[in-house]
């Protein structure tokens, strides 16, 4: 099987600055991963290196089995960045406004939709429990609910792989189970491959299947079970300070 994503010896630079070193992943249909590393850690690097945004100064990135560079189908990979959730509360764009201009297509100065424009949205804001909040201006939701919006948005061009870029960030502890729940019912049920940066190491660990650990380099990437047999010194040698982990034998697998 063609993998979706793989990268090898991909380097990559700022300046002078090395943000990834010798990166080699493999991500395949299904796989539910989260990229976890310290601050400057080269995650989000990593991640527009994906998405087609940075080339690498070194090595190689099929997506699909085509070189980056000549892969087009682009709708493939949805994305959500870590800035989604943060409107001001004047904004004026409804939620159903927002999802649809996921499938936006320039057409001179005006947007052209699908005939089927509703219904899409529709399907999209129930995959990820919004549907209920269609007609809600977007500034008037929980940073929360405003990323499933984002999501349903990323989702309406029917992605086969959706990025999220620190996602959580401003969710509370107890939305936060629940919007993990709602990555993991995209991931069995609509067979969407998740790829997570996070720094959630413990709050993701149910809900995935692979783990990648990375700091400039990858040190760990495999099975998320598989990582709990990683000693906690191996962990913060790596990642620089103390990683606290919850061992509740959680991760699915898809082995
Ligand atoms: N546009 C840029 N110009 C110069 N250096 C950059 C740029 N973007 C990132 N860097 C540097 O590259 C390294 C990797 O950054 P990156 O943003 O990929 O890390 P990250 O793991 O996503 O960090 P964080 O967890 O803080 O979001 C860091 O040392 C960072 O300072």
């Amino acid at each position: 099987m063609t993998p979706y994503i793989e990268m090898n010896n991909v380097s990559f630079y700022y300046d002078k600055t090395e943000a990834l070193q010798d990166v080699s992943l493999t991500i395949n249909e299904g796989d539910f991963l989260a990229i976890i590393g310290p601050n400057g850690s080269g995650k989000s690097t990593l991640m527009k290196i994906i998405l087609g945004l940075l080339r690498p100064m070194k090595g190689e990135v099929h997506l699909f089995g085509k070189p980056v560079q000549d892969f087009k189908d682009r709708a493939c990979i949805g994305y959500v960045s870590q800035k989604s959730n943060s409107f001001n509360s004047g904004f004026p764009a409804t939620v159903f406004e927002v999802v649809r201009s996921g499938l936006a297509k320039k057409s001179g100065l005006f947007h052209r939709y699908p005939k089927n424009v509703a219904d899409q949205v529709k399907e999209a804001l129930i995959s990820v429990g919004m549907q209920a909040y269609t007609d809600r201006p977007i500034s008037a939701l929980s940073g929360g609910q405003q990323q499933r919006v984002f999501i349903a948005r990323a989702l309406i061009s029917k992605p086969k792989i959706l990025l999220l870029d620190e996602p959580t960030v401003g969710i509370d502890q107890q939305n936060m189970q629940s919007f993990y729940r709602m990555l993991t019912h995209l991931n069995t049920h609509h067979g969407i491959t998740i790829i997570l940066i996070t720094h959630d190491v413990d709050a993701v660990s149910k809900s995935i299947s692979h783990v990648a650990c990375l700091n400039r380099t990858i040190h760990f990437h495999g099975y998320q079970k598989d990582m709990a047999m990683l000693s906690d010194e191996q962990l913060e040698k790596w990642y620089g300070h103390p990683v606290r982990r919850v061992t509740h034998g959680g991760g699915h697998t898809h082995d």
